[in-house]
């Protein structure tokens, strides 16, 4: 059977020929930073559970401005998948990763196996704040308890500088943000523009499970909160969030779990259009595949 943590020997000779370095245990991750550490050059991690897209590689190219190495962490983490169907479908397509990262000028890829950064099983609990609760909180429980845990793990294992994550996971920043301060850690975490595909439909992994209807019918998210944000003006939220819901519901084949405007730093919802800050945030089924967005407001 062929394993996604087993590089086949001949694609990693490739790929150290083309500069990409692949590594696949924290031991020999931290003996090759080590050097550029005490070169004191600025490391920056993006974590990512592969399926690569162009959201992924502004992630990377944002890095690459603002640090001297990169690494990039491709890894499916079994504690933040809330439903087993999900994590079993998830995409594994490591041939196209590698040379998506390879072309991005990536300069370290770290694969771990599930064995390696879970060794022994461990418990893991820590205070999130009232915003782990919300949202996807409520829909995928426990899902960023998995999240902060894994990317504990990583910061761990780098050591970075700073570490890039897309805004299209609003909430995900968030909670890293949260959990970076719960133990006081003092790199920087640094959130990255929503890439989109032309029509607008914001680029995700899981986008590739849509059949050729439900990717049509999936424009109603981006749709609806594009709607939301121009007529953000003129329109009371109470109206906004009326149409933007009703744009959702009458599309058939979706199945929305939530839409709302709210405050970005607590996720509650916000009636008051004088806020200093507002977001606009969507996740529902289209089909079978789950998909999220979102939108600042002003
Ligand atoms: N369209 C996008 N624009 C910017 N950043 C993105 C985009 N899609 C994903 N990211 C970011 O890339 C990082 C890795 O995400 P991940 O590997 O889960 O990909 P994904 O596309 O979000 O997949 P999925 O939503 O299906 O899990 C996260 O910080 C995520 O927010
Ligand atoms: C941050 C992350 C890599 C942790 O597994 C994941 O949640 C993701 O890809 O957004
Ligand atoms: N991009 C967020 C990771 C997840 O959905 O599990």
């Amino acid at each position: 059977m062929f394993c996604w943590y087993n590089i086949n020997t001949q694609i990693a000779t490739e790929i150290l020929k083309l500069g990409l370095e692949v590594i696949n245990t924290i031991a020999a991750l931290k003996m090759l930073l080590q050097p550029r550490k005490l070169a004191k050059q600025k490391i920056a991690l993006v974590p990512t559970m592969g399926a690569l897209h162009k959201g992924h590689v502004s992630l990377i190219k944002i890095a690459q401005q603002n640090a001297d190495i990169v690494v990039c962490s491709i890894f499916v983490n079994p504690t933040q998948f809330t439903d087993p169907k999900d994590l079993e479908k998830y995409p594994r397509p490591l041939e196209h990763d590698i040379e998506m990262l390879q072309e991005a000028g990536c300069d370290y890829v770290f694969m771990p196996s599930v064995k390696e950064m879970y060794p022994v099983q461990e418990h893991w609990h820590i205070d999130l704040g009232n915003a782990e609760f919300l949202l996807e909180g409520e829909f995928r429980k426990g899902h960023y308890q998995g999240v902060t845990q894994i990317v504990k793990k990583l910061l761990d294992a780098v050591e970075p500088d700073m570490a890039f994550f897309g805004q299209k996971d609003f909430q995900q920043v968030l909670m890293i943000r949260n959990m970076a301060a719960h133990f006081d850690l003092s790199l920087q975490i640094i959130s990255c523009p929503i890439i989109r595909e032309d029509d607008g439909l914001a680029m995700s992994s899981r986008n590739i499970h849509l059949s050729p209807v439900d990717r049509k019918n999936a424009l109603v998210l981006s749709r609806a909160l594009q709607y939301v944000k121009d007529h953000f003006e003129h329109d009371s939220i109470a109206d906004l969030l009326k149409e933007a819901t009703r744009m959702i519901n009458v599309t058939e084949g979706v199945a929305l779990d939530y839409f709302t405007i709210a405050d970005p730093e607590t996720l509650l919802p916000e009636d008051d259009k004088n806020a200093k800050h507002l977001v606009a945030l969507v996740a529902a089924k289209v089909g079978e595949t789950r998909l999220i967005d979102n939108m600042m407001l002003n």
